[in-house]
């Protein structure tokens, strides 16, 4: 298949749903669930607030913890792992650990699909990571950024028509990222050899590159996907699957 062609795949065109904004109330409220959490999350590591505040705060975390912990939980979401589900056809990746809405843990990077200036497909992700991501003073952990070049790597890749899992990659740190500010990050596939797709991305704060990286995906075998995921859907005990 030609690279950036459309994507065939019908799961791989729920990305492109998802981006086009499917709704559901199911989906609203998980993802008012991810903003809420992720507001905290910034607010506990950043917090000056005093001791006695902290401890009624810590209170009421704790009841919020154990009220959503007396539903049964486990592996509600559809499609493959990183590609979870909030309900519905929408929202394919709401519970991703990097671009998710509704995962508290992710920054979030919010995707989109592009194209440069001579036509090329590119993958755009825009993200301003919070005090939770702190690795040197004032910057960007780097396995952060590492997890967001994946992530939009990953999403390039998936436009070769034979999506995979990542094989390798390499991340060039220039400059450091600044916490707090918007970044951007653009991705792009360089060629494709058999199973092989290679990709290269990079990460601005406005015009200064801060970090690059390039990554190696291997195309995999969607039936052998497939079956791993009837498999957890069959479970949905909480185990990992059998590799
Ligand atoms: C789940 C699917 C999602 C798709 C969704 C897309 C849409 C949504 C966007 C989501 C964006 C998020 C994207 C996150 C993606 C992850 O984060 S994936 C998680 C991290 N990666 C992993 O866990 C992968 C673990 N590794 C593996 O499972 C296997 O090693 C692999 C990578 C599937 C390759 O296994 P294999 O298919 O058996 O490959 P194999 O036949 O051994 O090798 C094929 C060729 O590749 C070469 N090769 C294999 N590995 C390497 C390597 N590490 N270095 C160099 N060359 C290598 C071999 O030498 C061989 O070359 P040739 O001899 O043909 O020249």
């Amino acid at each position: 298949m030609e690279i950036g062609s459309k994507l065939t795949n019908s799961w791989l065109d729920s990305i492109v749903d998802s981006f086009n904004g499917v709704d559901s109330d199911r989906r609203r409220q998980f993802n008012r669930i991810g903003t809420a959490t992720r507001a905290v999350i910034e607010s506990v590591v950043a917090s000056k607030a005093p001791t006695e505040q902290l401890g009624l705060i810590a209170d009421a975390i704790e009841k919020v913890a154990e009220d959503i912990g007396r539903f049964p939980s486990g592996r509600v979401y559809e499609g493959f792992a990183e590609a979870a589900n909030t309900g519905g056809n929408g929202g394919f990746m709401d519970f991703s650990p990097i671009s998710g809405a509704a995962n508290p843990i992710a920054p979030p990077v919010e995707l989109s699909l592009s194209s440069d200036p001579d036509g090329s497909p590119i993958v755009v992700g825009v993200v301003t990571f919070g005090s939770a991501y702190e690795g040197p003073p004032g910057s960007v952990h780097g396995g952060h950024i590492a997890a967001a070049f994946d992530e939009v790597l990953g999403l390039a890749q998936s436009m070769s028509g034979s999506p995979g899992m990542t094989a390798r990659l390499s991340v060039n740190y220039r400059k450091p990222t600044p916490l707090g500010e918007p970044l951007t990050f653009v991705a792009r596939i360089v060629k494709k050899e058999g199973k092989k797709v290679f990709t290269e991305g990079k990460c601005y704060f406005g015009d200064i590159l801060t970090a690059e990286a390039d990554a190696l995906f291997i195309s995999v075998d969607f039936s052998k996907l497939a079956q791993l995921a009837g498999e957890r859907e069959r479970t949905n005990d909480g185990q990992k699957p059998q590799l």
